[in-house]
């Protein structure tokens, strides 16, 4: 697709961090080892791949995404059932791509981890049955595991700019979790160069959760842009994880946030499954204490989430790689 496919994103493995302890604490230090490559591989890329193999149990990553999982499930469903998963949010809800030649699905599930979500989802679906509780189980069991991975690189972040347990206890509280399970046609023949099935954009979240089927097609530009665009080849126990603007606010500039675009080749359907962490819509965004001081002076306003998000799906902003920067930088845009 590109010519300037050369760049690679790091890969830290997080075994012998343990998700079930309550409070990894200062003094663990493999916890403060992992954490340094966290915060180094955000900074310098805004992006890498974590490879923790025993997060999610095979059975369960196959029930998700594999033939017959419940991504394809939903997405083999006829064109007017999906439609009926609406939302009155444009980034919500089930959407397919109307850009000729981008022939994208996603279902965007917002809070897929309350009680009630993926049930009423399921009950669209399939009301026939009532919705179908193989498929309400995967998703959740799906979900809760890949949100401890993201709980856990939230964190490492927020203690790496100097956050108290107590300040990331409250930020866990002003954030929200979206799922968004997307479907890529195979192009075939047709496309021997690979075909945009995404554009480059970066992502409005905290941090976004990748994993797919077999088929690769994800590309993230390295070294904050100067780094040529890398394509990782991901393996069944990898999680790709990405920076996003609202993690670039609360690092103060620190951290960065990528552009990513989605390539497609071949001859097999792909199928991602991302979990993005937000703030929740009332939340004010703002940089932790500890990550501005004399030598770090604040680079972003203080401002409200809802206002953000509306600011970007206006016109004039739709396309705008750095809006975050043309939102809420101090003294203007800069970049
Ligand atoms: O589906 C993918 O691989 C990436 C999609 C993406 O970047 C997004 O939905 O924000
Ligand atoms: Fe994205």
């Amino acid at each position: 697709m590109s010519n300037d496919m050369n760049g690679t994103i790091p890969k830290i493995d997080f075994a012998g961090i343990d998700p079930a302890a309550a409070s990894p604490g200062d003094g663990d230090s493999r916890w403060a080892t992992v954490r340094a490559a966290v915060m180094d591989a955000l900074i310098e890329h805004g992006g890498f791949e974590a490879v923790m193999d025993d997060l999610v149990a095979p059975e369960l990553r196959a029930a998700m995404l594999a033939t017959g999982g419940a991504a394809e499930s939903l997405f083999s469903l006829p064109p007017t059932t999906k439609a009926r998963y609406t939302n009155e949010k444009p980034h919500l809800g089930y959407v397919s791509s109307s850009i000729p030649g981008m022939p994208y699905e996603t279902f965007s599930i917002m809070d897929p981890l309350s009680p009630d979500v993926v049930p009423a989802l399921a009950g669209l679906m399939w009301p026939d049955t009532g919705g179908d509780s193989s498929f309400c189980e995967t998703m959740h069991a799906y979900t809760e595991r890949v949100a401890v991975l993201e709980a856990m690189v939230r964190r490492m972040v927020l203690e790496s700019v100097g956050a108290t347990a107590e300040h990331v206890e409250e930020q866990s509280k002003a954030t929200s979790l979206r799922l968004r399970i997307s479907r890529y046609p195979a192009p075939g023949g047709a496309a021997a160069e690979g075909r945009v099935g995404l554009p480059a954009h970066r992502d409005t979240s905290f941090l976004s959760v990748l994993t797919q089927n077999d088929v690769d097609g994800l590309e993230v530009e390295c070294g904050r842009g100067s780094g040529g665009w890398a394509r990782p080849a991901l393996s069944p126990c990898s999680f790709l994880i990405l920076a996003g603007d609202m993690l670039k606010v609360l690092t103060n500039g620190r951290v960065y946030s990528p552009l990513h675009r989605v390539v497609i080749s071949g001859e097999k359907t792909r199928y991602s499954c991302i979990l993005f962490s937000n703030p929740k819509d009332d939340a004010v965004v703002r940089a932790v204490d500890g990550a501005v001081d004399a030598q770090h002076p604040a680079v972003y306003k203080a401002f409200g989430y809802a206002e953000y998000i509306a600011f970007c799906f206006t016109r004039e902003q739709y396309r705008n790689p750095n809006k975050v920067e043309a939102f809420a930088a101090v003294g203007g845009v800069d970049g």
